[in-house]
């Protein structure tokens, strides 16, 4: 088992964003958190990477009590995620970028950073070699110097999935991924977080484009007005009749809104 919640519940003053909500996400899989606005899907990630701490409820990693770890410990940990809305260092080169993702793997103190010594100039190939393979897997490899405001929205995307890799995760959170993207980034964007999972990291992602999230995902869990309404395959999910009234429903609300 990758990620383990229990019953875990979030209140901001009076709304309740999350209300006992557990799930578990096994090594390797691609998982996907979905349901209509508002339901806590960002909360939960929130929650997941200790940014919000749960009102109640506890976080397993790979076995371990990670609530109350302070989030920057969590990246170390090896649970490494990519926001909504992109945020990269727009001004620095695209193989900058990834570097700063890489920096938590770097061990050498402050004294031997001065002095350059052996080791820490073959960590920094290291980092540097790693950077390379991230970028040649996400399609980047002849973008290096580019500097990254300048690169298209899907490059932009998958630079941030190589930036986040950067860090060594073993779990990848993924916050609306093909936000924005057009047909053809979006199957790169398909293919890229199949290859991640080959690699052997396990994947949880939120996502609103359905065809994308049910032909990509192993196991989906629904939220409903923070609460979990249902867990399953694909399949199952698309069968499911309260899954299909939520998110018919919220259809309508937007329609007569
Ligand atoms: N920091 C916060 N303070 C107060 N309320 C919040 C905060 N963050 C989220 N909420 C509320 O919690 C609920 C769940 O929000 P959340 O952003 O987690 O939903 P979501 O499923 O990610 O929605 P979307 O798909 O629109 O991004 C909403 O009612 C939201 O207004």
């Amino acid at each position: 088992m990758v990620l383990e919640l229990n019953n875990i519940t979030k209140n901001f003053g009076g709304i309740s964003a999350l209300t006992d909500v557990s799930f578990k996400i096994n090594e390797g899989e691609i998982f996907g958190l979905i349901g209509p606005n508002g339901a806590g899907k960002t909360t939960m990630f929130n929650i997941i990477t200790n940014m919000f701490l749960p009102t109640s409820g506890e976080i397993s990693f790979l076995g371990e009590k990670i609530s109350g770890t302070k989030p920057h410990k969590i990246t170390d940990k090896g649970i490494c995620r990519t926001f909504q809305n992109i945020r990269l260092f727009s001004q620095m080169t695209v193989l900058e970028n990834v570097l700063v993702g890489g920096h938590c793997r770097i061990k050498s103190g402050v004294i031997r950073s001065v002095i350059r010594t052996k080791s820490q100039r073959k960590e920094e190939e290291f980092i540097r070699e790693t950077a390379t393979d991230l970028l040649e897997l996400v399609g980047l490899s002849s973008y290096t110097e580019v500097v990254a405001e300048n690169l298209a929205y899907g490059q932009q995307r998958r630079l941030e999935i190589a930036r986040a890799l950067a860090s060594n995760p073993k779990l990848l959170l993924l916050d609306e991924p093909a936000a924005g993207m057009n047909e053809t980034e979006t199957e790169d964007l398909f293919d890229l977080i199949k290859k991640v999972q080959k690699r052997g990291i396990t994947v949880l992602l939120i996502e609103h484009d359905m065809p994308f999230v049910m032909k990509l995902c192993d196991r989906i869990t629904v939220l409903n007005f923070g609460k979990k309404l249902a867990e399953g395959t694909p399949q199952e999910i698309q069968n499911n009749k309260d899954v299909i009234e939520a998110y018919l429903g919220s259809e309508e609300d937007e329609q007569s809104a």
